[in-house]
Order: C-alpha cells, then sequence, then structure tokens
C-alpha cells in the first residue's frame, strides 16, 4: 500500500499524549503524562521498572480506560478508528498462538478476522524474514520467531503507526541488529514508530527521538543527542599521564572531582578538556591521553530517573 492509498482517517500518524493519568486502587501508575511522537521517526520510550509504560501504551490502545486526559493518534482516539488495524500495529507482549497452527495460517486467521487480503499473510511473514518457517508449527518457533511473529501480525494492514513494548526481549545479537534495520526502515518510509525498552545501549543506537518517564510522571523528552547535549554538565574528562600525581594536585577549584583510575588515568568532573589541558602545560605535566567523555544514554537515564521510586 502506498501512501496516497491509505485511509484518509489516519492522519499524520503522530500520537499525542495529553494529561494521561491512571490511578488503580493505591497507585498512580500514569500521572499527568504529557508528549508527542512524531512520524518518520523512532521514539523510544523509557522509564524504570514500574515508571508506566505498559500502562500508557494499553491506554492508548484502548486497552485501559484513563482516569484523566487523552491519547490520540493521528488525531483520533484508538476507540474511534475505523480500521484500527490498518492504521496502527502493536505489539505489547511476546505473541502468542495456537501452538498447532503454523506461522502463516495464524497471520491467515488474522488477516481474515480483519477483513484484510490472504496475501498479505505471506507479505507480512516475508517482511519479517519467516518465510523459511511460515509451514513450522508455532511450538516449534523460538522466542526471537515468536517475537518476529508479532511483528508480522502488526504490519498485516501495513500501518502507519507502530507500537511495541519490549521487541528486542528474547533476541540474540543478530535478531537485535535485524530489529533495529526493520524498525529504522519503517520510520524513513515516514511511520510512526514507538518502542518502549530497556536495553539503553541498543536505545542509543535506534532511537531517533526517547520520551524519559519515571514514577508515571514525564521526565524529559526530546531528540536523543539533545537529551544526552543537556546533561552535558556530567562531561567526564580522562586524562592519563606518568606524572598523575602532580596534574591531579594542580586540578583544583569548586565541584572539580578528580578519581585516580589504574595505569596513571585521572578521571575529572567540573573542568573543560581545554582547562586540563592548559593545567598540564602550566605544571610541565606530559600527557598520553586527553578525552571528553560525553554521558551516554544510560548515564543520562540513570542520572534523570535517580531516586524516582521504581516500586510504587
Ligand atoms: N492492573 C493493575 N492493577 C494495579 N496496579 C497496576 C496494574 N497495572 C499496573 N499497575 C501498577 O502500575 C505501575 C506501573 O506499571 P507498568 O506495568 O505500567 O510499568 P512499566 O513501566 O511498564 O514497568 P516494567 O518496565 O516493569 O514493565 C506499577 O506500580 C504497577 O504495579
Amino acid at each position: 500500500m502506498t501512501d496516497g492509498q491509505r485511509s484518509p482517517t489516519s492522519g499524520d500518524g503522530k500520537i499525542v499524549v495529553s494529561g494521561l493519568t491512571k490511578q488503580y486502587k493505591n497507585v498512580r501508575a500514569v500521572d499527568d503524562l504529557s508528549f508527542t511522537v512524531e512520524p518518520g521517526r523512532v521514539t523510544g520510550f523509557l522509564g524504570p521498572n514500574g515508571a508506566g509504560k505498559t500502562t500508557t501504551l494499553r491506554m492508548l490502545l484502548n486497552l485501559v480506560a484513563p482516569t484523566a486526559g487523552t491519547a490520540t493518534i493521528g488525531g483520533s482516539r484508538y476507540a474511534d478508528l475505523a480500521e484500527p488495524l490498518r492504521q496502527v500495529g502493536a505489539v505489547l507482549e511476546a505473541s502468542s498462538a495456537h501452538k498447532g497452527r503454523t506461522g502463516i495460517n495464524h497471520l491467515r486467521v488474522i488477516a481474515a478476522a480483519a477483513g484484510l487480503p490472504r496475501s498479505r499473510a505471506d507479505e507480512a511473514l516475508a517482511l519479517v524474514g519467516l518465510t523459511p518457517a511460515a509451514k513450522r508449527k508455532f511450538k516449534g518457533y523460538s522466542l526471537g520467531m515468536k517475537q518476529r511473529l508479532g511483528i508480522a501480525a502488526a504490519m498485516l494492514g501495513d500501518p502507519r503507526v507502530l507500537i511495541l513494548d519490549e521487541p528486542a526481549n528474547g533476541l540474540d545479537p543478530e535478531g537485535i541488529r535485524w530489529m533495529r534495520g526493520f524498525l529504522k526502515t519503517l520510520a524513513t518510509e515516514g511511520r510512526t514508530v514507538l518502542v518502549s525498552s530497556h536495553l539503553l545501549s541498543e536505545m542509543q543506537l535506534l532511537a531517533d527521538d526517547v520520551v524519559i518517564i519515571a514514577a508515571g510522571k514525564l521526565v524529559r523528552q526530546g531528540p536523543v543527542d539533545d537529551v544526552i547535549g543537556s546533561m552535558s554538565h556530567t562531561t567526564r574528562i580522562r586524562v592519563r599521564t606518568p606524572q598523575a600525581d602532580v596534574l591531579a594536585g594542580a586540578l583544583g577549584g569548586e565541584n572539580v572531582t578528580v578519581d585516580k583510575g589504574a595505569d596513571g588515568v585521572l578521571l575529572v568532573t567540573g573542568l573543560d578538556a581545554p582547562a586540563v589541558g592548559r593545567a598540564a602545560l602550566q605544571h610541565q605535566v606530559e600527557l598520553h591521553e586527553l578525552v571528553a567523555e560525553r554521558p551516554d544514554l544510560e548515564g543520562v537515564f540513570l542520572e534523570l530517573t535517580a531516586g524516582k521510586a521504581a516500586i510504587r
């Protein structure tokens, strides 16, 4: 299906979450949460255990009723979408299927129920690289194959929006790399791709944007590079010198910390690389290495969510 053939009601595929709240008896699982997810980009949805990610995705897909607030996809609530499977594909947990059914039959059953052409089952299976296992029974599928089958089911309607909860779970490194390429390609085609994950190093490779939540609330949202850049005060200078003690003594000042590592390495925070280089020059210290280590997504995530109780 091309863009021109898409249902006009699918809008631009932008996801808008506004004031979304879910109160369970004692737990405010999601608390006045607002964020947007743009088409044409992969957005990582991150948060510590119990942050409210799954509850948010379930509200987005009309599986749980919000206590307050709204979540729309292409301007409509999921419940109001005319043909939801053609507009939104979702995988919320490892795919389950009738154990004795083959992969292709599993997809054909879903396609038939949704009024989609039978040929879509073959196309979706090919899309996730499962054609060779089409006639194998589901019970013989590995976890990685089950994940792929779940994604194939989500892709049956050629949706403009894809929502995945922890899609890399159970995948081996090759499977994770495949998933990365697959999701990036979908975004390049202009689709909206929202992915929750705990794998922060993988998210740094995969995501264009991130939405970080903790204890049900928004902590930060934006392009990955901007979110990491916003924490540049945590940039650490790594310097190696045969005169580590001399240099350590020369690097003083308010908010400056100097930790000694092995082999003459000093890890400095509170100064930038030129300042460390200047101090070395002034004290005639020979340098073998001088590197500004920018924080990675994992470091930023841990700092942003530190102390926000995961168990509520
Ligand atoms: N049906 C429910 N009844 C009561 N509390 C619930 C229910 N579903 C979720 N919660 C609670 O809401 C909070 C958020 O849960 P949720 O599963 O959305 O978090 P999560 O970010 O997806 O966590 P994880 O990363 O561990 O999957 C948790 O404290 C959880 O115990």
